[in-house]
Parts: structure tokens; sequence; C-alpha cells
């Protein structure tokens, strides 16, 4: 983690938690985070429910003046129109939502989404004044075959590639490797690093020093509070996007409040 950049902890909460349910995690977040006198401007906490929450979820942070910002799981590269069943950019925006998670592996393995679409999808959240989140990893055959970094580069070069420059300095990426996801099986932190890194690297190469500095480079895969601060301590690992962790609010407090945790030598 540079000191320039805000950390980012963003819990997916995938296909879970009702609009009941998630009032009741956001507002158990919030107190505990209050409670641990948690700065947002320190570490930037976005909670991203599903669609159907984001209603709920948006009238407790405006009513309660919550330090905690929220995301949806996808959105169309529509703006609008006969897209049966998808979710424009501008909808969102109107529901104070800040981010857009796109091209999360599950969305590429069970719809099928390719980077050419990821990147359309990027550029409609952009177009709404939505910070994209855009997910790219490897499989556990590309890992073993020792070729996560090109696999990855190619994933950023194919969703980066309709992106100026300003478009890009307003995206985060995230660093999924599609094994570590759900399986309690983490990267460790220079695997983590080594592809972070890559990307940070790619950035500059397809743009400039600046926009490479300034894009938030999240790493995610089945982190806790147990294993954050190690991935955290890297150079180029910016925040964490986390699935099953931040569905207990408690737990995911912890995670953003990382720097409390002791980094084991
Ligand atoms: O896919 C993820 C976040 O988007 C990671 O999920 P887990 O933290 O449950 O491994």
């Amino acid at each position: 983690m540079a000191t320039t950049r805000t950390p980012l902890m963003a819990g997916n909460w995938k296909m879970n938690l009702d609009h009941h349910e998630a009032i009741a995690l956001v507002q158990k977040l919030a107190w505990t985070l209050k409670d641990a006198k948690h700065d947002a401007a320190a570490v930037e906490v976005v909670v991203v429910p599903p669609f159907t929450d984001l209603r709920s979820v948006q009238t407790l942070v405006d009513g309660d003046k919550l330090d905690i910002r929220y995301g949806a799981q996808d959105v169309s590269a529509q703006a609008s129109g006969a897209y049966t069943g998808e979710i424009s950019a501008t909808m969102l925006a109107k529901l104070g939502v800040s981010y857009a998670v796109v091209g999360h592996s599950e969305r590429r393995q069970y719809h099928g989404e390719d980077d050419a679409l990821v990147g359309a999808k990027a550029k409609a959240a952009l177009g709404a004044g939505i910070t994209p989140i855009i997910c790219v990893g490897e499989g556990l055959d590309v890992r073993k075959a020792g070729d996560q970094v090109s696999y990855t580069l190619a994933q950023l070069d194919g969703a980066y590639a309709g992106l100026s420059a300003d478009e890009a300095a307003r995206t985060v990426v995230a660093y999924e490797p599609v094994w570590a996801i759900g399986t309690g099986e983490v990267a460790t932190p220079e695997d983590a690093q080594e592809v972070c890194g890559a990307i940070r690297g790619r950035l500059a190469e397809l743009y400039d020093d600046s926009v490479a500095q300034t894009v938030r480079v999240l790493y995610g895969g089945s982190v806790k509070s147990s294993n954050v601060a190690s991935i955290m301590a890297k150079e180029d690992v910016d925040g964490a996007l986390v699935g099953g962790a931040s569905l207990q609010a408690e737990e995911f407090a912890a995670i953003a409040r990382f720097q409390d945790h002791q980094v084991g030598l």
C-alpha cells in the first residue's frame, strides 16, 4: 500500500441478504466502525449488495449520514431500452451508487462476459459518474502453468482498450485469482504483489505514470481479518474486494481496520 492512495475495502455480498438483512448488516457495520473510531478518510469502506437492496441501503446511509459508500455488483453496458433484466448506470447513479463491480469472474464464467463487454460496462459506469471496479484474474490452470501475469494483463488490455487516460484514472482494478475465490485458499502476499505490481506497470505503459499511480489496485480471494494486514503491507495492493467475510459486520469491520493488526514477521 502506498501512502498516496486511500485504501479501499469493498464487501461484495454476491447473491446474499435481502433488503431487511442488508439494513441490519449495514447498521451493525456502522456501529462497529464507530466504536472503533474508524476514520473513513483514512480507509474507505464500501458495501456491494444485490440490486434489490440498494434503495434500502441508500435510505439508511443518507438518513443516518453514515461514512459508508455502496456499490452495485454489475451494470449494463447499454444506456436504456429493450434490454430485459438489465440495470443502467444512470439508474444506479440516481440511487447514490458510487461503485460498480464489472467483469467479476462469476459473471465471466456464468454469463459469458468477455473483456470487450467488461470495458463497455466500465465506460457506461464512468459516464454516469460511477467508479467501475474492473475485475481480472487467472484460473487454476493458468496459475499452475505460471502464466498468471500475461493472462491477467491481457484481460486488462481488453477491458481498457476503449478508455481514455482521463477515464482510466477514475477506475479501480481488482485482482481476483479465481482459484482463491471462496476456496479459503488465499494468495500469498507475494503472489498478490506480483500481479498487482504488473497491473500498475501495464497501466503506466497503456497511459502514463500519473494514471498508474492514481488507480487503486485491490486484491480479492479469501480475504479475512487474519490475513488482510500482510497482503495490505505490499506496495501495490491498495485494498481488498471481500466476498464471504463481508457478510459478517464484525469481521468486515476488522478487515477495514487492518491497520490495527500486527503484520507477522
Ligand atoms: O469474489 C470475491 C470478491 O469479489 C472473493 O470472494 P471470497 O472473499 O469469498 O473468496
